[in-house]
Protein backbone atom coordinates (compact mmCIF):
# COMPACT_ATOMS: atom_id res chain seq x y z
CA UNK A 1 0.00 0.00 0.00
CA UNK A 2 1.25 3.49 -0.93
CA UNK A 3 0.07 6.90 0.87
CA UNK A 4 0.50 10.19 -0.60
CA UNK A 5 0.39 13.67 0.41
CA UNK A 6 -3.44 14.39 -0.26
CA UNK A 7 -2.95 18.06 -2.03
CA UNK A 8 -5.66 19.09 0.00
CA UNK A 9 -6.55 19.59 3.75
CA UNK A 10 -8.67 16.60 5.75
CA UNK A 11 -11.78 18.10 6.40
CA UNK A 12 -15.19 17.15 8.00
CA UNK A 13 -16.29 14.61 10.63
CA UNK A 14 -15.65 10.40 10.92
CA UNK A 15 -16.52 7.92 13.41
CA UNK A 16 -14.07 5.20 14.04
CA UNK A 17 -15.01 1.63 14.55
CA UNK A 18 -15.63 0.57 17.87
CA UNK A 19 -12.89 -0.08 20.72
CA UNK A 20 -11.33 -3.42 20.37
CA UNK A 21 -10.79 -3.63 24.32
CA UNK A 22 -14.38 -3.18 24.91
CA UNK A 23 -15.58 -5.40 22.05
CA UNK A 24 -13.17 -8.92 23.38
CA UNK A 25 -14.71 -7.58 26.54
CA UNK A 26 -18.33 -7.43 25.37
CA UNK A 27 -18.75 -10.58 23.97
CA UNK A 28 -16.68 -12.66 26.38
CA UNK A 29 -19.13 -11.23 29.47
CA UNK A 30 -21.92 -12.10 27.02
CA UNK A 31 -20.67 -15.45 27.42
CA UNK A 32 -20.54 -15.67 30.86
CA UNK A 33 -23.99 -14.14 31.86
CA UNK A 34 -27.21 -15.60 32.30
CA UNK A 35 -29.38 -14.09 29.63
CA UNK A 36 -28.69 -12.24 26.25
CA UNK A 37 -26.80 -9.13 25.64
CA UNK A 38 -27.04 -6.88 23.21
CA UNK A 39 -24.21 -5.06 22.01
CA UNK A 40 -23.84 -1.83 19.88
CA UNK A 41 -20.82 -0.65 18.05
CA UNK A 42 -19.15 -4.09 18.10
CA UNK A 43 -15.64 -3.95 16.48
CA UNK A 44 -15.84 -6.43 13.46
CA UNK A 45 -11.69 -6.45 12.84
CA UNK A 46 -10.28 -9.75 13.15
CA UNK A 47 -8.94 -9.41 16.44
CA UNK A 48 -12.58 -9.12 17.83
CA UNK A 49 -14.24 -11.79 15.56
CA UNK A 50 -11.40 -14.32 16.86
CA UNK A 51 -13.13 -13.82 20.36
CA UNK A 52 -16.71 -14.38 19.16
CA UNK A 53 -15.87 -17.83 17.07
CA UNK A 54 -14.03 -18.81 20.06
CA UNK A 55 -17.19 -18.07 22.27
CA UNK A 56 -19.26 -20.45 19.99
CA UNK A 57 -16.80 -22.77 20.17
CA UNK A 58 -17.11 -22.70 24.09
CA UNK A 59 -20.98 -22.86 23.86
CA UNK A 60 -22.51 -19.33 23.80
CA UNK A 61 -24.08 -18.22 20.84
CA UNK A 62 -23.10 -15.47 19.13
CA UNK A 63 -24.91 -13.63 16.00
CA UNK A 64 -24.21 -10.24 14.33
CA UNK A 65 -27.94 -8.74 13.56
CA UNK A 66 -26.95 -6.19 11.33
CA UNK A 67 -23.14 -4.42 11.12
CA UNK A 68 -21.92 -3.26 14.65
CA UNK A 69 -25.10 -4.80 16.44
CA UNK A 70 -24.65 -8.60 17.61
CA UNK A 71 -26.74 -10.16 20.54
CA UNK A 72 -24.98 -12.95 22.96
CA UNK A 73 -26.65 -15.33 24.95
CA UNK A 74 -24.59 -16.38 27.99
CA UNK A 75 -23.95 -20.03 29.47
CA UNK A 76 -23.80 -18.56 33.16
CA UNK A 77 -20.22 -18.56 34.90
CA UNK A 78 -18.80 -21.94 35.18
CA UNK A 79 -21.26 -22.95 31.77
CA UNK A 80 -19.01 -23.19 29.29
CA UNK A 81 -18.14 -26.01 27.28
CA UNK A 82 -15.23 -28.05 26.09
CA UNK A 83 -14.10 -26.91 22.58
CA UNK A 84 -14.28 -29.45 19.68
CA UNK A 85 -10.98 -27.99 18.40
CA UNK A 86 -7.88 -25.51 18.62
CA UNK A 87 -8.52 -21.94 19.47
CA UNK A 88 -6.80 -19.69 16.87
CA UNK A 89 -7.04 -16.31 18.16
CA UNK A 90 -5.07 -15.06 15.08
CA UNK A 91 -2.93 -11.75 16.14
CA UNK A 92 -4.92 -10.93 18.77
CA UNK A 93 -2.66 -10.55 22.22
CA UNK A 94 -5.77 -9.61 24.25
CA UNK A 95 -7.54 -12.56 22.95
CA UNK A 96 -5.72 -14.69 23.88
CA UNK A 97 -4.28 -13.64 27.67
CA UNK A 98 -7.82 -12.41 28.43
CA UNK A 99 -9.16 -15.96 27.11
CA UNK A 100 -6.16 -18.30 29.40
CA UNK A 101 -8.49 -16.64 32.67
CA UNK A 102 -11.49 -17.34 31.27
CA UNK A 103 -10.25 -21.09 30.86
CA UNK A 104 -8.11 -21.68 33.86
CA UNK A 105 -11.68 -21.40 35.83
CA UNK A 106 -13.72 -23.85 33.92
CA UNK A 107 -12.80 -27.72 34.40
CA UNK A 108 -12.58 -27.81 30.84
CA UNK A 109 -9.63 -29.14 28.13
CA UNK A 110 -8.35 -26.41 25.29
CA UNK A 111 -5.69 -25.89 23.35
CA UNK A 112 -4.72 -22.17 21.90
CA UNK A 113 -3.08 -21.08 18.91
CA UNK A 114 -2.09 -17.62 17.11
CA UNK A 115 -0.36 -16.33 14.08
CA UNK A 116 3.17 -16.42 13.50
CA UNK A 117 3.07 -12.73 15.76
CA UNK A 118 1.24 -14.56 18.31
CA UNK A 119 2.87 -17.62 18.63
CA UNK A 120 5.67 -15.11 19.47
CA UNK A 121 4.49 -13.00 22.39
CA UNK A 122 5.16 -14.02 26.08
CA UNK A 123 2.01 -16.03 28.13
CA UNK A 124 4.15 -16.55 30.89
CA UNK A 125 2.87 -13.54 32.66
CA UNK A 126 -0.97 -15.22 32.55
CA UNK A 127 0.36 -18.64 32.76
CA UNK A 128 2.27 -18.40 36.65
CA UNK A 129 -0.23 -15.95 37.81
CA UNK A 130 -2.91 -18.99 36.93
CA UNK A 131 -1.39 -21.58 37.62
CA UNK A 132 -2.26 -20.80 40.83
CA UNK A 133 -5.87 -21.25 40.77
CA UNK A 134 -5.26 -24.94 40.40
CA UNK A 135 -5.67 -24.88 36.38
CA UNK A 136 -2.81 -26.57 34.40
CA UNK A 137 -0.54 -25.48 31.59
CA UNK A 138 1.90 -26.83 28.84
CA UNK A 139 3.04 -23.97 26.50
CA UNK A 140 5.84 -24.10 24.27
CA UNK A 141 9.29 -23.28 24.96
CA UNK A 142 9.40 -19.71 26.73
CA UNK A 143 6.07 -19.86 27.45
CA UNK A 144 4.79 -19.29 24.33
CA UNK A 145 1.80 -20.46 22.32
CA UNK A 146 0.32 -23.22 21.69
CA UNK A 147 -0.65 -23.71 24.71
CA UNK A 148 -3.15 -26.59 26.27
CA UNK A 149 -5.48 -25.53 29.52
CA UNK A 150 -6.84 -28.26 31.57
CA UNK A 151 -9.15 -25.77 33.38
CA UNK A 152 -9.34 -26.13 37.43
CA UNK A 153 -12.35 -27.65 38.70
CA UNK A 154 -12.40 -25.99 42.03
CA UNK A 155 -10.30 -22.78 41.45
CA UNK A 156 -8.33 -21.00 43.71
CA UNK A 157 -9.09 -17.21 43.83
CA UNK A 158 -5.36 -14.96 43.72
CA UNK A 159 -4.13 -12.49 45.35
CA UNK A 160 -1.41 -11.04 42.80
CA UNK A 161 0.50 -8.24 42.20
CA UNK A 162 1.61 -7.48 38.77
CA UNK A 163 5.06 -7.23 37.90
CA UNK A 164 4.07 -5.37 34.53
CA UNK A 165 1.44 -2.78 33.93
CA UNK A 166 -1.09 -4.86 32.08
CA UNK A 167 -4.42 -4.67 31.33
CA UNK A 168 -4.23 -7.82 29.73
CA UNK A 169 -2.72 -9.79 32.87
CA UNK A 170 -5.35 -8.08 35.47
CA UNK A 171 -8.28 -8.97 33.22
CA UNK A 172 -6.93 -12.53 32.83
CA UNK A 173 -6.43 -12.81 36.67
CA UNK A 174 -9.96 -11.33 37.10
CA UNK A 175 -11.89 -13.43 34.71
CA UNK A 176 -10.27 -16.46 36.51
CA UNK A 177 -11.46 -14.89 39.67
CA UNK A 178 -15.17 -15.21 38.67
CA UNK A 179 -15.18 -18.73 38.83
CA UNK A 180 -13.28 -19.09 42.36
CA UNK A 181 -15.42 -18.78 45.85
CA UNK A 182 -14.38 -15.93 47.92
CA UNK A 183 -12.38 -12.47 47.03
CA UNK A 184 -9.73 -12.34 44.31
CA UNK A 185 -7.22 -9.12 44.44
CA UNK A 186 -4.94 -7.92 42.13
CA UNK A 187 -2.39 -5.65 42.87
CA UNK A 188 -1.19 -3.03 39.71
CA UNK A 189 1.60 -0.64 40.35
CA UNK A 190 0.46 1.66 37.94
CA UNK A 191 -3.54 2.10 37.08
CA UNK A 192 -4.17 0.88 33.63
CA UNK A 193 -7.31 0.42 31.32
CA UNK A 194 -10.09 -0.34 33.52
CA UNK A 195 -12.78 -1.51 31.17
CA UNK A 196 -13.24 -5.07 32.60
CA UNK A 197 -13.90 -3.55 35.96
CA UNK A 198 -16.49 -1.14 34.45
CA UNK A 199 -18.35 -4.69 33.00
CA UNK A 200 -17.96 -6.49 35.58
CA UNK A 201 -19.98 -4.19 37.64
CA UNK A 202 -22.19 -3.31 34.46
CA UNK A 203 -23.10 -7.24 34.73
CA UNK A 204 -23.71 -6.72 38.03
CA UNK A 205 -20.55 -8.25 40.33
CA UNK A 206 -19.26 -6.56 43.02
CA UNK A 207 -15.99 -4.87 42.62
CA UNK A 208 -13.89 -2.48 45.13
CA UNK A 209 -10.91 -0.28 43.79
CA UNK A 210 -8.80 1.65 46.00
CA UNK A 211 -5.47 3.61 45.69
CA UNK A 212 -2.99 2.51 48.58
CA UNK A 213 0.46 3.20 48.88
CA UNK A 214 1.42 -0.37 47.24
CA UNK A 215 -0.66 0.51 44.18
CA UNK A 216 -4.39 0.16 43.07
CA UNK A 217 -6.05 -2.73 44.61
CA UNK A 218 -9.13 -4.18 42.61
CA UNK A 219 -11.12 -6.90 44.62
CA UNK A 220 -13.45 -8.66 43.25
CA UNK A 221 -16.18 -11.23 44.82
CA UNK A 222 -16.56 -14.26 43.07
CA UNK A 223 -18.84 -16.78 41.56
CA UNK A 224 -21.29 -13.98 41.04
CA UNK A 225 -23.93 -14.21 38.46
CA UNK A 226 -23.78 -12.16 35.71
CA UNK A 227 -26.84 -10.58 34.22
CA UNK A 228 -26.94 -9.66 30.20
CA UNK A 229 -26.99 -6.12 30.00
CA UNK A 230 -26.86 -4.05 26.82
CA UNK A 231 -23.51 -2.49 26.06
CA UNK A 232 -22.42 0.29 23.44
CA UNK A 233 -19.18 0.37 22.30
CA UNK A 234 -17.55 3.47 22.06
CA UNK A 235 -15.44 4.40 19.05
CA UNK A 236 -11.82 3.14 20.10
CA UNK A 237 -9.25 5.91 20.83
CA UNK A 238 -6.67 3.84 19.58
CA UNK A 239 -8.08 4.00 15.98
CA UNK A 240 -9.16 7.90 16.20
CA UNK A 241 -5.51 8.63 17.16
CA UNK A 242 -4.58 8.00 13.24
CA UNK A 243 -6.71 10.25 11.26
CA UNK A 244 -5.79 12.87 14.59
CA UNK A 245 -2.30 12.59 14.01
CA UNK A 246 -3.18 13.28 10.07
CA UNK A 247 -5.22 16.16 10.19
CA UNK A 248 -2.32 17.37 12.43
CA UNK A 249 0.07 16.90 9.85
CA UNK A 250 -1.56 17.94 7.07
CA UNK A 251 -2.09 21.59 6.71
CA UNK A 252 -5.04 23.25 6.73
CA UNK A 253 -6.43 20.27 8.49
CA UNK A 254 -9.76 20.61 10.59
CA UNK A 255 -11.58 17.25 11.15
CA UNK A 256 -14.10 16.21 14.18
CA UNK A 257 -13.73 12.41 14.87
CA UNK A 258 -17.16 11.74 16.59
CA UNK A 259 -18.03 9.72 19.11
CA UNK A 260 -15.09 8.18 20.87
CA UNK A 261 -13.92 6.61 24.00
CA UNK A 262 -12.16 9.28 26.39
CA UNK A 263 -12.02 6.83 29.71
CA UNK A 264 -9.27 8.72 31.39
CA UNK A 265 -7.05 5.59 31.55
CA UNK A 266 -7.16 5.47 27.82
CA UNK A 267 -6.32 9.40 26.86
CA UNK A 268 -2.34 10.15 27.26
CA UNK A 269 -2.28 10.65 23.78
CA UNK A 270 -3.90 13.37 24.03
CA UNK A 271 -2.48 15.14 27.19
CA UNK A 272 1.14 14.25 25.15
CA UNK A 273 -0.58 16.04 22.24
CA UNK A 274 -1.37 19.17 23.95
CA UNK A 275 2.03 19.66 25.72
CA UNK A 276 3.34 19.66 22.47
CA UNK A 277 1.20 22.53 21.09
CA UNK A 278 -2.16 20.28 19.37
CA UNK A 279 -5.11 22.17 18.47
CA UNK A 280 -7.52 20.11 20.14
CA UNK A 281 -11.50 20.59 21.12
CA UNK A 282 -13.31 17.75 22.91
CA UNK A 283 -17.11 18.53 22.73
CA UNK A 284 -20.36 16.98 23.36
CA UNK A 285 -19.15 15.07 26.51
CA UNK A 286 -21.08 12.58 27.70
CA UNK A 287 -21.21 8.58 29.50
CA UNK A 288 -22.62 6.14 26.78
CA UNK A 289 -22.66 2.30 28.23
CA UNK A 290 -20.71 3.83 31.58
CA UNK A 291 -17.67 5.13 29.25
CA UNK A 292 -17.21 8.49 28.83
CA UNK A 293 -17.23 9.54 25.35
CA UNK A 294 -16.98 12.66 23.00
CA UNK A 295 -16.26 14.69 19.89
CA UNK A 296 -13.03 15.48 19.20
CA UNK A 297 -12.10 18.61 16.51
CA UNK A 298 -8.37 18.70 15.72
CA UNK A 299 -6.81 21.35 13.67
CA UNK A 300 -3.42 21.34 11.62
CA UNK A 301 -0.58 23.34 13.63
CA UNK A 302 3.43 23.14 14.58
CA UNK A 303 3.85 20.72 17.46
CA UNK A 304 6.93 21.00 19.55
CA UNK A 305 9.43 18.40 20.88
CA UNK A 306 8.92 17.05 24.69
CA UNK A 307 9.32 14.49 27.15
CA UNK A 308 7.07 11.48 27.64
CA UNK A 309 7.50 10.44 31.05
CA UNK A 310 7.49 6.50 32.06
CA UNK A 311 4.32 7.22 33.99
CA UNK A 312 2.47 7.62 30.80
CA UNK A 313 3.23 4.57 29.38
CA UNK A 314 -0.40 2.71 30.32
CA UNK A 315 -2.58 5.11 29.24
CA UNK A 316 -1.40 5.20 25.54
CA UNK A 317 0.74 2.39 25.20
CA UNK A 318 -0.76 1.55 21.93
CA UNK A 319 0.41 4.96 20.26
CA UNK A 320 3.77 5.47 20.18
CA UNK A 321 4.21 4.32 17.19
CA UNK A 322 2.11 6.93 16.14
CA UNK A 323 3.47 9.89 18.60
CA UNK A 324 6.92 8.82 17.04
CA UNK A 325 5.39 10.02 13.42
CA UNK A 326 4.52 13.01 14.76
CA UNK A 327 7.58 13.66 16.70
CA UNK A 328 9.49 13.30 13.47
CA UNK A 329 7.53 16.37 12.43
CA UNK A 330 7.98 18.49 15.58
CA UNK A 331 10.64 20.93 16.76
CA UNK A 332 13.37 19.77 18.95
CA UNK A 333 14.07 15.71 20.28
CA UNK A 334 11.24 14.03 21.66
CA UNK A 335 11.66 11.66 24.18
CA UNK A 336 9.45 8.87 24.90
CA UNK A 337 10.99 7.04 28.26
CA UNK A 338 10.12 3.73 29.74
CA UNK A 339 9.20 1.61 26.56
CA UNK A 340 9.76 -2.15 27.13
CA UNK A 341 6.45 -3.25 26.77
CA UNK A 342 6.72 -2.24 23.42
CA UNK A 343 9.34 -4.74 22.38
CA UNK A 344 6.53 -7.84 23.05
CA UNK A 345 3.85 -6.25 21.03
CA UNK A 346 2.42 -7.94 17.60
CA UNK A 347 6.32 -6.84 16.61
CA UNK A 348 9.34 -5.46 18.41
CA UNK A 349 7.59 -1.99 18.62
CA UNK A 350 10.40 0.18 19.72
CA UNK A 351 12.18 -1.69 16.41
CA UNK A 352 9.65 -1.09 14.52
CA UNK A 353 9.07 2.75 15.04
CA UNK A 354 12.50 3.22 14.75
CA UNK A 355 13.13 1.59 11.49
CA UNK A 356 9.82 3.53 10.35
CA UNK A 357 11.26 6.22 11.07
CA UNK A 358 14.69 5.61 9.02
CA UNK A 359 12.68 4.28 6.33
CA UNK A 360 11.04 8.13 6.17
CA UNK A 361 14.79 10.09 6.69
CA UNK A 362 13.71 10.78 10.04
CA UNK A 363 16.10 10.60 12.62
CA UNK A 364 15.05 8.31 15.82
CA UNK A 365 17.25 6.32 18.37
CA UNK A 366 16.37 4.28 21.03
CA UNK A 367 18.34 4.65 23.95
CA UNK A 368 17.98 1.66 26.53
CA UNK A 369 14.26 1.74 26.70
CA UNK A 370 13.70 5.18 25.48
CA UNK A 371 13.19 6.01 21.99
CA UNK A 372 14.33 9.52 20.72
CA UNK A 373 13.26 11.45 17.52
CA UNK A 374 14.94 14.31 16.15
CA UNK A 375 12.57 16.51 14.53
CA UNK A 376 13.46 20.28 12.65
CA UNK A 377 9.66 21.80 12.41
CA UNK A 378 9.64 20.40 8.74
CA UNK A 379 8.32 17.66 7.13
CA UNK A 380 10.95 13.84 6.90
CA UNK A 381 11.48 13.08 2.89
CA UNK A 382 9.89 10.23 3.09
CA UNK A 383 9.96 7.83 -0.07
CA UNK A 384 11.12 4.51 2.12
CA UNK A 385 9.77 1.08 2.18
CA UNK A 386 8.40 -0.10 5.50
CA UNK A 387 8.65 -3.00 6.98
CA UNK A 388 5.12 -4.06 8.68
CA UNK A 389 6.22 -7.26 10.64
CA UNK A 390 2.30 -8.49 11.06
CA UNK A 391 1.70 -4.92 13.06
CA UNK A 392 -1.47 -3.05 11.85
CA UNK A 393 -0.15 -0.35 14.45
CA UNK A 394 3.21 0.11 12.24
CA UNK A 395 1.22 -0.14 9.42
CA UNK A 396 -1.14 2.76 9.52
CA UNK A 397 1.66 4.92 11.32
CA UNK A 398 3.92 4.51 8.23
CA UNK A 399 0.74 5.33 6.03
CA UNK A 400 -0.37 8.29 8.08
CA UNK A 401 3.76 9.50 7.85
CA UNK A 402 3.26 9.13 4.00
CA UNK A 403 0.43 11.64 4.12
CA UNK A 404 2.86 14.80 4.95
CA UNK A 405 6.09 13.65 4.13
CA UNK A 406 7.54 15.13 0.49
CA UNK A 407 7.76 11.95 -1.08
CA UNK A 408 4.86 8.87 -0.97
CA UNK A 409 5.44 6.36 1.81
CA UNK A 410 5.16 2.61 1.16
CA UNK A 411 4.31 -0.24 3.35
CA UNK A 412 5.13 -4.17 2.19
CA UNK A 413 1.73 -5.65 3.88
CA UNK A 414 -1.46 -3.41 4.87
CA UNK A 415 -3.48 -6.85 5.80
CA UNK A 416 -2.99 -6.65 9.09
CA UNK A 417 -5.03 -3.08 9.30
CA UNK A 418 -8.47 -5.23 9.50
CA UNK A 419 -7.27 -6.72 12.94
CA UNK A 420 -8.44 -3.14 14.45
CA UNK A 421 -9.17 -0.77 11.85
CA UNK A 422 -11.69 -2.27 8.95
CA UNK A 423 -11.84 0.43 6.49
CA UNK A 424 -8.98 2.27 7.27
CA UNK A 425 -7.79 3.21 4.14
CA UNK A 426 -11.62 3.76 2.54
CA UNK A 427 -12.09 6.36 6.10
CA UNK A 428 -9.05 8.07 5.48
CA UNK A 429 -9.61 8.73 1.66
CA UNK A 430 -12.90 10.17 2.51
CA UNK A 431 -11.44 12.90 4.65
CA UNK A 432 -8.11 12.86 2.50
CA UNK A 433 -9.38 12.52 -0.78
CA UNK A 434 -9.77 9.87 -2.80
CA UNK A 435 -6.20 8.90 -4.04
CA UNK A 436 -4.39 9.72 -0.81
CA UNK A 437 -4.25 5.67 0.20
CA UNK A 438 -3.71 3.61 -2.97
CA UNK A 439 -2.98 -0.12 -3.14
CA UNK A 440 0.73 -0.80 -5.00
O1 LIG B 1 -6.49 -5.07 27.88
C1 LIG B 1 -6.51 -4.68 26.70
O2 LIG B 1 -7.56 -4.67 26.01
C2 LIG B 1 -5.25 -4.20 26.10
C3 LIG B 1 -4.18 -3.95 26.90
C4 LIG B 1 -2.86 -3.49 26.40
O3 LIG B 1 -1.97 -4.58 26.46
P1 LIG B 1 -1.12 -4.95 27.78
O4 LIG B 1 -2.04 -5.43 28.82
O5 LIG B 1 -0.18 -6.04 27.34
O6 LIG B 1 -0.39 -3.70 28.17
C5 LIG B 1 -2.94 -2.99 24.96
O7 LIG B 1 -1.65 -2.88 24.42
C6 LIG B 1 -3.80 -3.87 24.09
O8 LIG B 1 -3.90 -3.33 22.78
C7 LIG B 1 -5.20 -3.99 24.64
C1 LIG C 1 -1.11 -4.52 21.39
C2 LIG C 1 -2.25 -4.57 20.71
O1 LIG C 1 -3.17 -5.57 20.75
P1 LIG C 1 -3.08 -7.06 21.32
O2 LIG C 1 -2.13 -7.08 22.49
O3 LIG C 1 -4.48 -7.39 21.68
O4 LIG C 1 -2.59 -7.92 20.18
C3 LIG C 1 -2.65 -3.41 19.88
O5 LIG C 1 -3.79 -3.42 19.40
O6 LIG C 1 -1.87 -2.47 19.64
Amino acid sequence: MRAAAPGRPLSGSLRVPGDKSISHRALMFGALAVGTTAIEGLLEGEDVLRTAAAMRALGAEVEQLAPGRWRVAGRGIGGLLEPADVLDMGNSGTAARLLCGLLAGHPIFSVMTGDASLRRRPMRRVIDPLSATGARFAAREGGRLPLAIEGAADPLPLDYRLPVASAQVKSAVLLAGLCAPGTTRVVEPEPTRDHTENMLRHFGATVRVEDTPEGRVIELEGQPELVAAPIMVPGDPSSAAFPVAAALLVPGSALTVEGIGLNPLRTGLLATLREMGADLTVRNERVEGGEPTGDLLVRHGPLRAVEVPPGRVPSMIDEYPILAVLAAFAQGTTRMRGLAELRVKESDRLAATAALLAAAGARAEILGDDLLVHGNGAPPPGGGLVATHMDHRIAMSALVLGLASAAPMRIDDGAFIDTSFPGFAALMNRVAGAEALTAG
